[in-house]
């Protein structure tokens, strides 16, 4: 029987609250994935503990690697990662998870047998032809031009031309594994702009953070060359992406959001809403190191951070820790695919202590934050301004930025992102109805969206099995009474604690 829908808590007053996240979904299947294919064990510490992330750890497992949990905290978890021969004979399900689907096939063509991918009904319709063809052009044998399919190799790599206006992923997915091919690979893309460069960003920093000779010098051409992959202590940073709708609430509610352990340098897409968000009516700040609790100390818990503020700055907020978000983070946020080695790190436990300077904890939630950076603090006036956007290098941030136009009272175009089609569902149909079924103004374009101001109502919001659409539908909630959010529980595709942590950021004063 299906779970009841989630009635979306409508806010009251201005939320005011410290919200610590857990890991990257991207930096961590990378790092994990890296860590698999290294010349020796290496460890991946604060990972994201989710359904994309149970589903590449169990994917590496099948394949040969040993991957063992060290600890695990509200900061995620350490895991550390043996590499073994890649095995074939396995079956890998990949759920709806793009990383999953595009990263780790390239792997298993490096496997000594055949190896099997399927996953949700909607992952078959996910594209995957380029990332397929390039492949075969590489040596492997694929029995299908989308899942379920069955990959052999040998693969011995080279010069691939492909079409890469689907997904970045199809690039990052071949760049991750190319070291580990005989001849290493060349990547061109020829076609329609490729979204979501940042993504692709990340994943040459992360390589050249292994050891990874990358050249992407050229527009649209890639080279890895052919090597061993450094073994590395990797530290993943928090998720700015699924900062998005905590950080929407200060608009939509007039209040104000603090996420702890903003990167000062980062490659995820989640940093551009620091501008979105300016655009759409907030003040946006960064604020030296923060400690929500520094007095808080667990039982059995180090509460001693390395390079952090000891000064709780609270200013009356709260943090929302909720058991599910990330401890010391800031020591999670030395670069995507950093290879320091965590000095001084910090985890908590479930214990929680309420110190001065007018700040609360709720929850699990020491933060600290180390060298490298800030809190980010976003507030907004309850009126928020519709925006005319290019999100094609952060299409993953469209659900949150779409919801806030639906309550914004200026239109707002989105641009660049009919590559959203190809995602969980297909975003730009799921918004537009969604946001009209609630008695909007939304209209789908070629590439993107059009959204008009109208007064919203209550209804059903259905997510499609997208957690960005699980999420969107609790930001226009915060203003409209009587939303129901169907399968919330889709959210544990990245942000397993979701609703804990949304009821936890409405209740802190
Ligand atoms: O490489 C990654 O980790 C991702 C790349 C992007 O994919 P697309 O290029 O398909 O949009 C992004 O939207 C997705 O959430 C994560
Ligand atoms: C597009 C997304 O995910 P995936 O990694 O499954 O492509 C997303 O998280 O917004």
């Amino acid at each position: 029987m299906p779970a009841p829908h989630w009635p979306a808590p409508t806010a009251t007053t201005p939320v005011t609250a410290i919200v610590p996240l857990p890991g990257s979904k991207s930096v961590t299947n990378r790092a994990l994935l890296l860590a698999a294919l290294a010349d020796g064990p290496g460890v991946v510490r604060q990972a994201l503990r989710s359904r994309d992330a149970d589903l590449m750890v169990a994917a590496l497992r099948a394949l040969g690697t040993t991957l063992t949990p060290m600890r695990e905290t509200s900061a995620g978890v350490d895991w550390q990662v043996t590499p073994g021969p890649i095995r074939g004979g396995a079956h890998i399900d990949v759920g709806l998870a793009g990383t999953v689907m595009r990263f780790v096939p390239p792997v298993a063509a490096l496997a000594d047998g055949p190896v099997s991918f399927d996953g949700d009904p909607h992952a078959r319709k996910r594209p995957m032809g380029p990332i397929l063809d390039a492949l075969r052009a590489l040596g492997a044998r694929i029995d299908n031009d989308a899942l379920p399919f069955t990959i052999s190799g040998p693969l011995a790599g080279g010069e691939v031309t492909l079409d890469a206006s689907g997904s970045s992923q199809f690039v990052s997915g071949l760049l991750l594994a190319a070291a580990r091919f005989e001849k290493g690979i060349t990547i061109r893309h020829v076609g329609p702009p490729v979204p979501s460069l940042p993504h692709i960003e990340m994943t040459i920093e992360m390589l050249r953070a292994v050891g990874v000779r990358v050249d992407a010098g050229e527009r649209d051409v890639w080279r890895v060359e052919p090597g061993p992959i450094a073994a590395r202590d990797m530290t993943v940073e928090p998720d700015l992406s699924n900062a998005a709708p905590f950080l929407a609430a200060a608009l939509v509610t007039g209040g104000t959001v603090t996420i702890p352990a903003w990167p000062l340098h980062t490659t995820q897409a989640g940093d551009a809403l620091r501008d979105l968000l300016t655009t759409m009516g907030a003040t946006v700040t960064r604020t030296p190191a923060h400690s929500t609790s520094p007095a808080t100390t667990a039982a059995g818990v180090d509460a001693t951070t390395a390079g952090s503020d000891p000064t709780a700055t609270g200013s009356g907020a709260t943090a929302t820790g909720s058991g599910a978000t990330a401890a010391d983070l800031g020591t999670a946020a030395m670069g995507s695919g950093a290879t320091a080695t965590v000095s001084g790190t910090t985890t908590t436990g479930s214990g929680t202590t309420t110190t001065g300077s007018g700040t609360t904890t709720t929850g699990s939630g020491t933060t600290s934050t180390g060298p490298g950076t800030t809190d980010l603090v976003v507030t907004g006036t309850g009126h928020i301004t519709g925006i005319d956007a290019d999100l094609r290098d952060v299409g993953e941030l469209t659900p949150t930025i779409a919801a806030l136009a639906a309550l914004a009272s200026t239109p707002s175009r989105i641009r660049g992102v009919s590559h959203l089609r190809g995602h969980e569902t297909d975003r730009l149909a799921a918004l537009a109805t969604e946001i009209n079924r609630l008695g909007g103004d939304a209209e789908e374009t070629d590439d993107g969206l059009i959204i008009r101001p109208r007064r919203l109502h209550g209804g059903t919001f259905h997510s499609y099995d997208d957690h960005r659409m699980a999420t969107a539908g609790a930001v226009i909630g915060l203003a409209v009474p009587g939303v129901e959010v169907e399968n919330i529980a889709t959210t544990a595709k990245t942000l397993p604690e979701f609703v804990q942590m949304w009821t936890a950021m409405l209740e802190a004063r």
